[in-house]
């Protein structure tokens, strides 16, 4: 049966589309490619994911994606990705991938491109959900890595909406990518990054001040920082907040101690979203459900939370009318 979080109308901001690679798949598309894993069964890669830390889980996520090799096998990962998001209510999405997990492992950056955009136009035919794709840069390797990146992307920089910056936060901070975001700018992309996930509200600071960000994914640090709290909120800078991937990573002790709606009551335009759903224990539609449950979230902030997927989205002025029209009906009709 499909609940009040998965039916409201919402948009997916902060996914990493390698995170969504399930054990399931993880063990079939090993086989397929005759890759060896060090797990025997789809139980044992589950009970592998226990997490201490942002680098615990990096280390797992970068070993799970030895098992993409084929354009097929992009194609069929984001197909069952976009599958799970329709159902979760989901009508636009905005997905990271992280071109530099392939290409430093030999696959071209146009296998994974094409295998992706094969299951956007998939998506957007069966669901009738729109779909832009992120590429994100990774921050342990360096500035050089990310340019010959952005160059690798070049036949493909019309069809990206934006890039972003992920994987490990601490001692990599934003001004590390000063020069590469500048360019991606240039291009004509959107910017995201990863800041204040376990990084210091510095790293906040940075990402708005040198990166010229169009948008904070996590953010949750900000709340230690009252006068970046105020600066954020004055901008309406849009964080993407994800707190199944919180408290898996050990940012939050638990979902009971959550500050989603401490966010929302200081201003924040906080939003809700699955980081990496294969991994954490939950997509969208159960980050709002649990999170909303462990806080007690009541259906106005529930609809706020949606409300600003849409104002944080990459869209235009029509389409995000369309979808505030939708989410006000939805709204009234679920008081
Ligand atoms: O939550 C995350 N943080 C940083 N890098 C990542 N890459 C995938 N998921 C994450
Ligand atoms: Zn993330």
């Amino acid at each position: 049966m499909t609940d009040f979080h998965a039916a409201i109308p919402k948009a997916e901001l902060h996914l990493h589309i390698e995170g969504t690679l399930e054990p399931e798949m993880m063990v079939a598309l090993a086989a397929r490619n005759r890759v060896a894993i060090p797990f025997a069964s789809v139980e044992e890669v589950r009970a592998a994911y226990r997490f201490t830390d942002l680098q615990s889980f990096l280390d797992i996520y970068y070993a799970g994606a030895e098992v993409l090799r084929t354009e097929e096998d992009f194609h069929d990962l984001a197909a069952a990705y976009f599958d799970r998001a329709a159902a979760d209510g989901v009508v636009h999405a905005e997905i990271f991938f992280d071109p530099q997990t392939h290409t430093h492992r030999g696959i071209p950056f146009d296998t994974v491109a094409r295998g992706l955009f094969a299951a956007v136009e998939g998506a957007q035919a069966k669901h009738g959900m729109t779909v832009e794709i992120i590429m994100s840069y990774l921050r342990h390797l360096d500035e050089d890595d990310a340019f010959a990146t952005l160059k690798l992307a070049e036949p493909w920089l019309d069809r990206f909406v934006g890039v972003g910056l992920d994987s490990s936060e601490v001692g990599n901070p934003p001004a590390k990518f000063a020069r590469v975001f500048a360019a991606s700018r240039e291009r004509g992309l959107k910017l995201c990054a990863h800041a204040g996930e376990e990084g210091p509200p510095a790293y906040i600071h940075e990402a708005l001040d040198v990166l010229k960000v169009d948008r904070i994914d996590h953010g949750n640090r900000a709340m230690e920082d009252p006068a970046l709290v105020a600066r954020l909120a004055r901008a309406a800078m849009t964080l993407t907040v994800c707190p199944l991937s919180n408290v898996a990573l050990r940012n939050v002790d638990t979902l009971a101690d959550h500050p989603i709606d401490r966010m929302l009551d200081a201003g924040l335009r906080a939003t809700i979203h699955s980081d990496d759903p294969a991994y954490f224990g939950g997509y969208i539609a159960e980050n709002f459900r649990s999170v909303a449950a462990a806080r007690n979230l009541s259906r106005a902030q529930v609809v706020t939370l949606a409300r600003n997927s849409f104002l944080g989205a990459f869209l235009t002025d029509a389409t995000l009318a369309g979808h505030l029209a939708t989410l006000d009906t939805f709204a009234r009709a679920h008081p």
